[in-house]
């Protein structure tokens, strides 16, 4: 039984997450695969699915959407989870006092929580690095409060990514 950790990752916070993942599956004995899904024609060798993506203006990257969207049939035939990597900085609420992971869901939770009926969806906290932007996401920091909602550093919750790799790896071992 082969899991695919397959990863949307425009700057490498999103794919560090789904190695992440993908060892622990392993570490738990399952056999698990961390792929860009830009990577993968072929989804008929897997036989469980955690798809993830960082976030971008509210929405998973086109690639990821497409991924599920042309796979939708065999992967909602398996056991699926999915994962949104967006959220920064060390507050776990927003101004409004609102969760922000809850308020970071992708709008794709919404369409593919209902196709996929997936086991699990979870936000994880993400990483910035200001110098390696390209010039379109530096100009959207400058925007009014765009530095206080996008700080740079790295705020990936590991406890936390391990935590729900290891509740996958109990479900598929169930
Ligand atoms: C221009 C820009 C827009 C962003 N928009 C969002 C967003 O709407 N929601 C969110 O949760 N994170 C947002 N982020 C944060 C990224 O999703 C976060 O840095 C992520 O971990 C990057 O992962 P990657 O390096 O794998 O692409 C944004 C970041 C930038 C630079």
């Amino acid at each position: 039984m082969t899991t695919l950790v397959g990863f949307s990752s425009k700057y490498g916070a999103t794919e560090g997450i789904a190695e992440r993942i993908a060892r622990k599956l392993r570490e738990a004995g399952q056999d698990a695969v961390a792929r860009p899904v830009a990577s993968v024609d072929q989804v008929d060798e897997y036989d469980a699915f955690v798809i993830g993506s960082s976030a971008y203006m509210g929405s998973w990257r086109k690639e990821a959407t497409h991924f599920v969207r042309r796979h939708e049939d065999v992967i909602r035939a398996h056991p699926v989870w999915l994962f949104s990597s967006g959220p920064l900085g060390t507050a776990g609420k927003d101004a409004l006092g609102r969760d922000l992971r809850k308020e970071s869901e992708p709008k794709q939770f919404e369409e593919f929580g209902q196709s996929l009926q997936p086991r699990g969806m979870q936000v994880f906290f993400g990483a910035l690095d200001a110098s390696v932007l390209g010039r379109r996401d530096k100009l959207v920091r400058r925007i009014p409060s765009g530095l206080e909602l996008l700080p740079e550093g790295d705020f990936r919750d590991w406890p936390a990514i391990d935590e729900w790799a290891a509740e996958i790896a109990r479900e598929l071992s169930a």
